[in-house]
């Protein structure tokens, strides 16, 4: 397929998806919802998403928060709990109940809003014992927090530490290695069997480490786990346009007000949600995969999730679109990955 001058695709999903609450998810959520039909919606709020009532609460805000006509207004949230120490696993049933698909694990202190998560998975056993019996999945920051890894290191350690055994332990449970960064993960997920899959984020796609440091320290290119090398990000983008079901598309757009981004202490992600999908049709055009680009944004995820597909479509066309520098976001401003530059694609409203 050369230089397609438009793209049509099943609408797509979001696997992985941070919209915080209050003002912040009044922000961001139309960015999304007039982008994808679905999205799963990460529980690290301060304070964290522990219980089915919280998930329904926090479920009736977003839909509240959406859009009341045009695009985005039937967009639907799939719910997850954030994973404690102290989870119940009489929980799991209720969350199941309440419409809740997965659940979360961060190792505690892996990232942002992980204070309370957990310490040690042996602890979650009852928990994941549950998770596999009511068929919801188990959705993983694989990073270990071991502070005598190299931070460039915590996702592969995290692989012979905690999966390979947790996978062992659990085989039949659905899990799903969420953004991965390195070739590492990558060659772990392919060799896995059915119940593994993966998200890929934008930027990971699209960066190597060395844009986190072009001319200066930048901020708005560090999220977690951070930017690799350029080898890692050639292996994620095989494993993105292989055609390969274990791979789908997760932004892990993550919003942060870019006065906190642009301090001595920058918090973790990236703000991908105003042309997520613009930002995918370029890292699989550079490779010569658009015609991979629907699968992976729209039929994997669902497939893996035991979800329906999306009907109806959307369309990329090939025009030019100048991101805008800030946007609003509540009583502050936040900046999108690639603030001001100009971008390929463009979808048509
Ligand atoms: N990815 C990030 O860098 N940050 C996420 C948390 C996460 O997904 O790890 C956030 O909530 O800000
Ligand atoms: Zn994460
Ligand atoms: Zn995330």
């Amino acid at each position: 397929m050369n230089a397609p001058a438009s793209l049509t695709l099943t609408r797509p999903d979001d696997w992985h998806l941070h919209l915080r609450d209050g003002a912040a998810l009044q922000a961001v959520l139309p960015h999304t919802a007039r982008q994808f039909a679905r999205a799963i919606v990460m529980p690290n709020l301060r304070p964290p998403i522990t219980t089915a009532a919280q998930a329904a609460a926090y479920r009736e805000r977003i839909l509240a928060a959406r859009p009341k006509e045009g695009p985005g207004a039937d967009f639907q949230p799939l719910m997850t709990l954030y994973l404690t120490d102290n989870t119940a696993p009489d929980e799991i049933r209720a969350a199941r109940d309440a419409g809740v698909v997965a659940v979360k694990l961060y190792p505690a202190g892996a990232t942002t809003n992980s204070d309370a998560g957990v310490t040690d998975i042996r602890k979650t056993y009852k928990v994941l014992e549950a998770l596999q019996r009511e068929g919801l999945l188990l959705l993983v920051h694989g990073e270990v927090t071991d502070g005598e890894i190299d931070v460039f290191d915590r996702e592969a350690v995290f692989i012979d530490r905690v999966m390979q055994p947790l996978r062992a332990d659990f085989p039949e449970l659905k899990v799903v290695f969420e953004h991965i960064t390195t070739a590492e993960a990558a060659q772990y997920v392919m060799g896995s069997d059915r119940f593994t899959a993966a998200t890929l984020t934008p930027q990971h796609l699209l960066y190597n480490r060395n844009a986190l440091f072009t001319g200066g320290l930048r901020p708005h290119f560090y999220c977690l786990p951070v930017l690799k090398r350029e080898v890692h990000r050639q292996a994620l983008l095989k494993a993105a346009t292989s055609g390969s079901p274990k791979f789908f598309l997760g932004t892990d757009s993550a919003p942060h007000a870019a006065q906190l981004k642009e301090n001595s202490v920058c918090g973790a992600g990236c703000f991908t949600a105003p042309a997520a999908l613009e930002l995918y049709a370029e890292a699989f055009e550079a490779m010569g995969a658009l015609d991979k680009l629907e699968a992976f944004a729209s039929f994997h995820g669902p497939d893996f999730y035991g979800l329906p597909r999306n009907t109806g479509t959307v369309v990329l066309k090939r025009e030019a679109q100048t991101l805008p520098e800030t946007l609003p976001f509540g009583d502050a401003l936040i900046k999108p990955l690639r603030a001001g530059d100009t971008l390929n694609w463009k979808l048509q409203a």
